[in-house]
């Protein structure tokens, strides 16, 4: 039996047959009313080319065709996409739909790290509750942090081509003020690798998913072995900061087990994490390391970015910077301590809207993909997708529909959310660049103070414009927009 087994065609054949009555299986198994999959010319490739050549329209082509819910096969997978009508069934049921599995697909942080999946659970918790509400505490801080890093990056004035690199040190060192404390934050090492560990990871993502024409699986085990056994910079970074947080570390739990009850903790979210996860003041240091990646990871590209956005937006419509400017001025002219509370932030309402209008229009067409989780589940339409599928929300639709977004929605207005009851921070199934529901960003409250706080400060430093007349575009690759790599002028203001 072992000889006819061992022979490589009678393998193959019992391979196949596997093969085909798993496939016969799985059709005869999913009697789901499934959304209707837009027909496609090319057997294996399906709708691959069409969406990542021009994804906007091509998703508004389907969308105009096929209704509020359509399926794409994409990369060797069906992918489900919905629109304003449905996309709150997605965020209100966090039980069957998962942004961060979904996510995991694509990118296996808990993989990359040799961590079993969800072994990050404390970070939401204490984003929310450590650093979002604890604001009061950190906003000193950041203006310090921010106005020392403006000084370093920009200084008398400068150029920056592309913005972004530059942007991603500004925001990195008041980041890292708040997540090691302001004593660590002035290491430079560090910093760096706070600003660049992110950007390191982008060549992984960016790996088409040529292996999803075959299984999904494989995509994931190549970047999973990408990542472990390939030259890779994000790793130079893990060590950094592990070796600088490490003396940190023990001199902390060493002064917590001395002290007990009147040790005064350092108010940081590696203090968080250390009296989170210590037993018996002794902690495992490459568990607290990985979470603080992860806690940059989320963190310093996703308000760079969004910092940048802003930037292009300031320079790209002229008509509203002195307004801007102005809302800046009186602020400083009125406030009489060295930094603004968080209630003076909260004035800044004219900066708010313009950020949160930045945020509208600048938003992947496509984003905020769930993985569905129970064996299926069923819309109010009637649709169904079955469990595995990947749901993905027509956030540009949303973010461009006149009846939620008012007049003139493809047009840039700074003060479209003014006196409205509608900050940035807040809820809404108009804006979705936080996400909505139960798993809804918990740092949005920090990225928003932290964006406003660094155009205050450049507002009132620069005259900040672009070197020629034309409108910045962000850079658009695939589903994913990014801001664009024209340069940025900063001239000192008298
Ligand atoms: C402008 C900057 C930011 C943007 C646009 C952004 C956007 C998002 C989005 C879209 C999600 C997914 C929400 C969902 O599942 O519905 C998310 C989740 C998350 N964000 Fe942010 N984020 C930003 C800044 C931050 C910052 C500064 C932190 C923390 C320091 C942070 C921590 C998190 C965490 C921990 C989650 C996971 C929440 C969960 O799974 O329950 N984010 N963010």
């Amino acid at each position: 039996m072992s000889l006819i087994l061992s022979d490589t065609y009678v393998q193959l054949a019992l391979g196949s047959l596997i093969l085909l009555i798993s496939f016969i299986l799985f059709r005869k198994g999913n009697h789901l009313e499934e959304p209707p999959l837009v027909p496609y010319k090319y057997p294996i490739i399906g709708h691959t080319i069409d969406y990542f050549k021009d994804n906007k329209n091509f998703i508004k082509k389907c969308h105009a065709e096929y209704g509020e819910i359509f399926s794409l096969y994409v990369f060797g997978r069906i992918l489900t996409f919905v629109g304003k009508d449905l996309s709150s069934e997605v965020f209100r049921n966090h039980k069957d739909f998962n942004f961060a599995d979904a996510t995991n697909e694509n990118f296996p942080m808990d993989h990359f790290l040799n961590r079993p999946q969800r072994f990050f659970k404390l970070l939401p918790k204490v984003v929310l509750i450590n650093l979002s509400g604890e604001m009061k505490f950190y906003t000193e801080r950041v203006q310090r942090q921010l106005i020392i890093s403006i000084d370093e990056i920009i200084g008398n004035g400068k150029v920056l081509e592309p913005p972004l690199k530059f942007v991603q040190f500004i925001i990195a060192k008041p980041i890292a003020a708040t997540m090691v404390g302001e004593e660590l934050s002035n290491d430079k090492e560090l910093v760096n690798s706070f600003a660049n560990a992110t950007t390191d990871f982008i060549p992984f993502i960016s790996v088409p998913p040529v292996l999803g024409f075959i299984h999904p699986y494989l995509h994931k085990q190549l970047m999973i072995n990408m990542f472990r056994y390939l030259n890779n910079p994000f790793k130079m970074h893990r060590e950094l900061i592990k070796k600088k947080i490490t003396p940190v570390i023990e001199k902390r739990l060493r002064e917590m087990k001395e002290m007990g009850d009147n040790y005064v903790s350092p108010i940081d979210i590696l203090q968080r994490y250390i009296e989170l996860l210590h037993k018996d003041y002794s902690v495992d240091i490459d568990v607290i390391t990985d979470y603080m990646i992860v806690t940059i990871f989320v963190s310093v590209h996703t308000t760079s970015n969004h910092l940048t956005f802003s930037l292009d937006e300031l320079v790209s419509n002229p008509q509203f910077y002195d307004e801007l400017l102005e809302e800046q001025e009186q602020l400083y002219k009125n406030n009489e301590n060295p930094y603004y509370s968080v209630e003076q932030i909260a004035k800044m309402e004219k900066l708010d809207s313009f950020i949160k209008e930045t945020m509208r229009v600048n938003a992947n067409y496509v984003s905020l993909q769930h993985l569905t989780l129970s064996s299926y589940f069923t819309f109010s339409n009637g649709y169904q997708v079955p469990k595995g599928r990947i749901v993905y929300i027509r956030t540009g639709e949303i973010h461009s529909d006149e009846e939620l977004q008012g007049q003139n929605a493809d047009e840039f207005y700074a003060f479209r959310y003014l006196k409205k009851n509608s900050r940035a921070t807040r809820a809404e199934k108009s804006f979705l660049s936080f996400g909505l529901g139960k798993h809804m960003c918990p740092g949005r409250h920090f990225a928003i103070n932290e964006i406003k706080i660094a155009l205050h400060y450049l507002l009132l430093k620069y005259n900040i414009r672009k070197a020629n007349s034309e409108k910045i575009e962000p850079k658009i690759r695939g589903h994913f927009k990014f801001p664009g790599d024209e340069e940025l002028i900063f001239e000192k203001r008298e």
